[in-house]
């Protein structure tokens, strides 16, 4: 069912910090930053071969990452994002497997203009997993 590795996630502190490490030490190529007020963070994306990084910052009091860098200030891997063919029909799979889907199951639009979906981390060996539909 799943495809791609899309992208993995770091939660930052401090996005611009994050960014120079990326551009200036590692020479790596970064897209501009955006702001996703409705999933509480702002991001920027590293450009790689393969895949991507992307570095999120908290943005707004009910950041979902907020707790997160509560409990690992200097930041940390946050999720794996993987591609779907059929977003709808991977999450009634996941439900009935007995997987925890996040929020009300909903999609919703994440940062690449493409449905996105949570899985809760207990459910995949300590690791949140974000479905986009490719
Ligand atoms: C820009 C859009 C999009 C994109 O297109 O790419 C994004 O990526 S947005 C990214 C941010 N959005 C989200 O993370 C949405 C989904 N997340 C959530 O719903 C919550 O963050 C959560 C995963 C349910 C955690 O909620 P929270 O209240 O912060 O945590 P708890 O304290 O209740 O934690 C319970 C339990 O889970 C462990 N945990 C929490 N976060 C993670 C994590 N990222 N990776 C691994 N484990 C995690 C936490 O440690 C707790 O464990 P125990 O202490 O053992 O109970
Ligand atoms: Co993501």
């Amino acid at each position: 069912m799943i495809g791609r590795l899309n992208h993995v996630a770091i939660a930052v502190p401090d996005l611009e910090a994050a960014a120079r490490t990326y551009r200036d030490v590692l020479g790596a190529r970064l897209s501009e930053p955006l702001a996703l007020p409705e999933h509480g963070v702002t991001t920027i994306f590293v450009e790689l071969p393969n895949t991507k990084i992307e570095l999120l910052e908290p943005l707004g009091p009910d950041s979902p990452i907020a707790r997160f860098l509560a409990r690992s200030p200097e930041g940390g891997v946050h999720h794996l994002c993987y591609e779907v063919a059929d977003i709808l029909a991977a999450r009634d799979r996941l439900i009935a497997t007995g997987a925890r889907v996040l929020g009300d199951g909903t999609p919703r639009i994440g940062a690449h203009g493409k449905p996105v979906l949570f899985l809760h981390p207990k459910d995949f060996q300590g690791t949140l997993v974000e479905l986009e539909e490719a």
